[in-house]
């Protein structure tokens, strides 16, 4: 299967056109207030309107009530919904059950026990997002631009899809995608000049260098 290129926090059509362009399969909204790249409802509908199908949609939340999902999917008509809270499996379910579309759980990691949590959550999910855990200050979950020690998913046996995020960029996507074989991979930090301005040459530059990493594993 081909590798998944998540670019996060996109929040001007002009940005989200050079990701586009460049060929990233999966764009990301965040809708978390507390974030520089959380977004209206407004501009939501209006980049969703202007991906056209051209990569999916992922709506990002954090621990997001109902009231708010359901205006997110009005807006947003998201093809995948990314639960970057605390969310149970439980809630998983309920969200799954209530909206209809696949979900990715972020995992917060930063040592092996970290992982305990994950054949609970692999019942549920559609894909699992490994992300590096935030510190205990840290105003929100993600989107920190650190990264975890890759080393930790290297003996992973996971049948579910599952992406690596968390301080990737263009210079350390190949040997992340070479430690932890995930089939994708997100970035929001590592393709910004500054928190919440994404820089068009970081875009194509980062997967520029993840679609490289792929050429080399079919040769
Ligand atoms: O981007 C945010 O501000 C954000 C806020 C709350 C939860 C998650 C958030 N971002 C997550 C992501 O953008 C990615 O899924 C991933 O964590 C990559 O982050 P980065 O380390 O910045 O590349």
């Amino acid at each position: 299967m081909s590798l998944l290129v998540k670019i996060c926090g996109l929040s001007t059509r002009e940005t989200l056109d050079v990701a586009l362009d460049a060929g990233a399969d999966m764009v990301g909204f965040v809708f978390f207030p507390p974030s520089p790249r959380h977004l209206s409802l407004e501009v939501g509908r209006d980049l969703g309107r202007q991906v056209k199908k051209r990569a999916l949609k992922v709506a990002l939340t954090v621990d997001a009530d109902d009231a708010t999902l359901d205006n997110i999917m009005d807006a947003l008509s998201p093809d995948i919904l990314q639960l970057h809270g605390k969310e149970s499996v439980a809630r998983l379910r309920d969200i799954k059950q209530k909206f209809g579309r696949p979900v990715m759980k972020a995992l917060p990691i930063e040592t092996a026990a970290d992982l305990a949590v994950l054949p609970g959550y692999a019942v549920v999910a559609d894909r699992i997002l490994f992300d590096a855990r935030p510190p205990k200050d840290a105003t929100r979950p993600g989107g920190l631009g650190a990264p975890f020690d890759w080393h930790l998913l290297e003996n992973l046996d996971l049948k579910l899809p599952y992406m690596v995020s968390g301080g990737l960029h263009a210079q350390n996507v190949a040997e992340a995608l070479r430690l932890t074989r995930a089939g994708g991979v997100d970035v929001s930090s590592g393709v910004e000049s500054a928190p919440g301005v994404k820089d068009p040459e970081m875009i194509k530059a980062f997967i520029r260098a993840a679609r490289a990493t792929q050429e080399l594993s079919v040769r």
